[in-house]
């Protein structure tokens, strides 16, 4: 019957060109994690979770009408699962007005990380600035003190730089130079040659950064004398493809040799061990659920026909179970109180404040690794290092902020034989 139900809202960027098409994979991912959670007998006794959504494109307009209808219309909603930065952004600066947590699987933005502005927001996806203590610290681990910086001008890169720029302070790591660019790289990669730029960390997305490693090609700021920071979420033949497409004007090989040996970081998005997770899931044995269930849905996963978001399939799948790890802690608290979470209305902030502190403490692990979250509401995520070895990313190791703990694999491989400097060394001969 209706009154054993606890409602959620969700906002998917399926449909559209612009941004993150991840919903195509994470709705499917939360769907296994719905009929999950229901399946538990004593996870939400009595009650069946059960979502209410629809697509935002990627698009924060169509997310903020989408987020008014689930508001709008009953049944009344306990909280907003959402994905994509730009609509996250406007979702959760809007969902404290309802008294309603949000709760993003696809979001990356450092500008995110605000309680002021998102005081009921909490992310399964980390923010872009995870990747920074695990560039300081290879730094320091290869003895780098004097590093530039190249990057696209786009808000999360930015964020991101300020965040790098100030870490770097703390760490005495000087920066030699910081350019950026828009769409073409040439001049900002001139700059870095004038200023005789060795270690360079380059932000920016996929496409950028095939233009990027062309001019790098060009210029010859790439093989034994330098080392290059990327982004490691691109594809792991990033540089080999689209180049006609994208009108690069070099050949395969100039961009492989170009790409050789470049250092990535990314945050851990796939649990790395075999452990079994509190869904009774190890993430392989996820995976192979995932997969069986887009294949029903006519993606050619056989062949390699991922559809966008598979990569952050397992944030979604946890986000559910944040959610419902949230609520049971919820439901035991206020039956006390003799009140229950289906009478839940968006003028009730006694709820609202229990469901918060819930979600606040909530940890466990999940298909993503180990779940929990900062005091901004931001993923605690482990980050992944590797480097183009031969045209093939290898792993170097793992390394985890909250313990500064590298777990260092010595798989690494410089061009020269030898680690590059991070200057020009000038030996004066008595
Ligand atoms: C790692 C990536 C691709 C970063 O952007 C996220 C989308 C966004 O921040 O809008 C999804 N995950």
């Amino acid at each position: 019957d209706a009154d054993n139900v606890l409602h959620i809202g969700g906002i998917f960027p399926i449909a559209g060109e612009g941004g993150w098409q991840g919903g195509q994979a994470c709705m499917p991912a939360v769907n296994l994690a719905l009929d999950d959670v229901n399946r538990e007998k004593n996870l939400l006794p009595g009650f069946i979770l059960k979502l209410h959504s629809n697509d935002s494109e990627c698009e924060p307009g169509l997310g903020a009408s989408v987020m008014y209808n689930l508001l709008y219309y009953k049944p009344h909603k306990l909280m907003l699962l959402a994905g994509c930065s730009t609509v996250c952004t406007t979702v959760a600066e809007a969902a404290k007005m309802w008294n309603l947590v949000v709760l993003c699987y696809g979001a990356s933005s450092p500008a995110l990380s605000d309680r002021n502005r998102f005081p009921t927001l909490f992310r399964t996806h980390p923010s872009a600035t995870v990747h920074n203590p695990t560039r300081i610290k290879l730094l320091q681990k290869f003895g780098w003190s004097r590093v530039a910086i190249l990057q696209q001008a786009e808000e999360v890169f930015i964020s991101t730089v300020e965040d790098l720029e100030a870490r770097c302070k703390e760490a005495g790591i000087e920066i030699v130079t910081r350019q950026s660019f828009l769409s073409d790289p040439s001049d900002a990669v001139r700059n870095l040659r004038r200023q005789d730029a060795r270690i360079i960390v380059g932000l920016f997305y996929v496409v950028a950064a095939r233009r990027v490693l062309c001019e790098l090609y060009q210029q010859k700021l790439y093989g034994k004398s330098y080392v290059w920071f990327f982004i490691g979420w691109y594809e792991d033949n990033w540089f080999e493809v689209n180049l006609d497409k994208e009108a690069i004007a070099c050949t395969i090989e100039q961009m492989r040799l170009a790409a050789e040996g470049h250092l990535t970081t990314e945050a851990l998005m796939w649990n790395q061990n075999n452990d079994t997770t509190i869904s009774g899931m190890t993430s392989e044995d996820f995976r192979q659920r995932l997969n069986k269930m887009l294949k029903e849905d006519g993606y050619d996963i056989d062949n390699n026909r991922y559809p966008e978001g598979y990569q952050e399939a397992p944030l979604a799948y946890d986000a559910v179970w944040s959610v419902a790890l949230a609520f049971n802690k919820t439901m035991e608290k206020l039956s006390k109180q003799g009140k229950s979470l289906k009478n839940f209305t968006y003028t009730d902030k006694e709820t609202a404040d229990e469901i918060y502190s819930a979600i606040n403490s909530t940890q466990f692990l999940g298909v993503s690794g180990f779940v929990a979250f900062s005091s901004q509401g931001d993923r605690i995520a482990l980050t992944q290092i590797e480097q183009v070895i031969d045209g093939k990313y290898v792993k170097l190791g793992y390394y985890d902020t909250q313990s500064d703990n590298l777990t260092w694999r010595n798989m690494e491989r410089w061009i020269g034989g030898k680690v590059p400097q991070d200057r020009t060394i000038i030996r004066t001969v008595l």
